[in-house]
């Protein structure tokens, strides 16, 4: 290869390959790597684009790029990008830059920065969402390193990056180390809860209201050109109208009930723990997906509810719809509050305003509702949790009996509703209604002098409880 190109892609399986593609489009030089040479060919010869330059080497790669020289990973997260990483450190030079665009947890990518930055390396660990289609022609992009490297890949990837209705790039520095993938991370777990969210919905819709795959399809079409409208609402319409390519009638119905998972939600869960915030919503879902592939589910008998049928449909899949909404409004907001926490905790002055913008268009959780996370952070930057914005608190006041009611129609006729059952909780935990905490540090006194605050005077208090004081 004569020309030298601006950036390497190594892997081209479903994401690299539409990365690679999108940025040759963009004007740049792409050099394409991949581990097994017969998928690097086979690239090339699907889409052949004179900016796309096929090597089979690391060596010959990294003898392709302008320097300083850039690579983007988009190989499989885990042990795969250290073993990656120790092939290509020997190869690189100071000033030479890594991007991670691929799922990594984000301590790996804190670990790998330092790592390559005791060898002058810059490394980013940049988050991408937007599946085969946003990565081809425009996904959301979070990156996270040095501030200064960012200058060097900001032109490539705002320029591949999905652009807003008007017109911004869904593309912003997030912070230093690991804050791309973290965002990432909490994306993929605000995903979760939306698709849980969605899947209830259409249970309770199914069972409930008595509608039919094509109904429910249409209701969410409606749907999605009101507060609704979200990619995420867009697709499922469309799921749902799909036709059985193997067998006669809708190939959701033939889909078993089971869901996979790779591990960001189960993360987002795991680290909301770890940081003290309460995640419920993105909590309950990993929990769905686990349980929905428990063999015990098909083995226990534990009783059947009859179904009591939604006597006005019209009004049932009204308030889903609104009990959608809000339980989707109340699962961003958890979200964005973990984020929040971790911008102190990882001191990475995340801009959350900024992060809503970037989610606006070409990510998975893309929705309307973004425009109004915007507004609320630029209303007040400092917004620890967005159902303290006035905007949010009385769209919620106006709706949350909707929530309730879908949420507890779907409990008496037997519909699983972690998700939205959390949304109902976690709204009545905030709303300084009695919790029943007082009853826990009361026990915690009892039986292990935890001691306790009381209500109406200062201090710490215990209690010799059971000796005179029984009533
Ligand atoms: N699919 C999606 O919708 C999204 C995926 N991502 C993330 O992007 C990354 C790429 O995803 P996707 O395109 O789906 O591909 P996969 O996650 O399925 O990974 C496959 C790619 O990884 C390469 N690979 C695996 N192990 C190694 C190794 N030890 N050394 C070198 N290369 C290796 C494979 O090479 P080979 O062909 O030789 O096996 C192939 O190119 C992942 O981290 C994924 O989590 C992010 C957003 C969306
Ligand atoms: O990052 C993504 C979307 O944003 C990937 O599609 C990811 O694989 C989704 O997570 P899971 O496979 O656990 O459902």
């Amino acid at each position: 290869m004569s020309i030298l190109c601006d950036i390497g892609v190594i892997g081209l399986s479903v994401m690299g390959r539409g990365l690679a593609r999108n940025i040759a489009d963009h004007g740049f030089q792409v050099a394409g790597f991949n581990r097994n040479p017969d998928v690097t060919r086979a690239v090339m010869e699907e889409e052949p684009n004179a900016n796309l330059h096929p090597v089979f080497s690391l060596t010959e790669l990294m003898a392709s790029l302008k320097k300083p020289r850039r690579v983007l990973l988009m190989i499989k997260a885990g042990d795969p990008v250290d073993q990656m990483l120790d092939q290509l450190i020997p190869l690189m030079e100071s000033g030479d830059m890594v991007l991670d665009g691929g799922n990594s947890f984000f301590a790996d990518t804190r670990r790998r920065a330092e790592r390559l930055s005791a060898h002058g390396l810059h490394y980013f660990g940049v988050g991408v969402s937007g599946g085969e289609t946003g990565a081809r022609f425009g996904p959301a992009i979070m990156p996270g390193g040095n501030r200064e490297g960012y200058a060097q890949i900001a032109p490539i990837l705002e320029a591949i990056a999905a652009k807003t209705e008007d017109g911004a790039p869904c593309c912003a520095y997030m912070g230093p180390d690991g804050a791309g993938h973290f965002v990432k991370m909490v994306h993929n777990g605000i995903e979760y809860a939306d698709m849980q969210l969605i899947a209830e919905s259409y249970l309770v819709l199914k069972t409930v209201g008595g509608f039919e795959n094509h109904e429910i399809a249409d209701l969410f079409a409606q749907w999605n050109t009101g507060e609704l409208r979200s990619y995420l609402i867009g697709i499922t319409a469309d799921v749902l109208r799909e036709a059985d390519d193997l067998a006669e009638g809708d190939l959701v119905d033939h889909i078993e009930d089971a869901a996979g998972q790779k591990g960001t939600g189960r993360w987002t869960s795991i680290e909301a723990l770890h940081q003290g915030i309460d995640l419920s919503m993105i909590t309950g879902a990993v929990g769905a997906r686990i349980l929905s592939g428990d063999p015990v589910r098909t083995q226990a008998d534990l009783g059947t509810p009859v179904v009591q049928l939604a006597q006005d449909r019209a009004a049932f899949a009204e308030t889903v719809r609104e009990g959608l909404y809000i339980g989707k409004l109340i699962a961003y907001a958890q979200g964005f509050a973990m984020l929040r926490d971790a911008s102190a905790r990882y001191e990475w002055s995340l801009d959350l305003g900024s992060i809503a913008s970037v989610f606006r268009a070409g990510c998975i959780i893309q929705a309307a509702l973004l425009g109004d996370i915007m507004a609320a952070f630029a209303r007040n930057p400092d917004l620890s949790n967005l159902l303290l914005d006035d905007a949010f608190a009385a769209r919620v006041r106006k709706g949350h009996p909707s929530l309730r009611r879908t949420a507890a129609q779907g409990i008496c006729n037997g519909v699983p509703m972690p998700v939205m059952t959390s949304a109902v909780s976690y709204l009545d935990g905030l709303r300084g209604a009695p919790v029943g905490a007082n009853l826990i540090q009361a026990q915690r006194d009892c039986f292990g002098a935890h001691t306790y605050r009381r209500t109406d005077r200062e201090g710490v208090f215990h209690h010799e409880w059971g000796q005179s004081h029984e009533r």
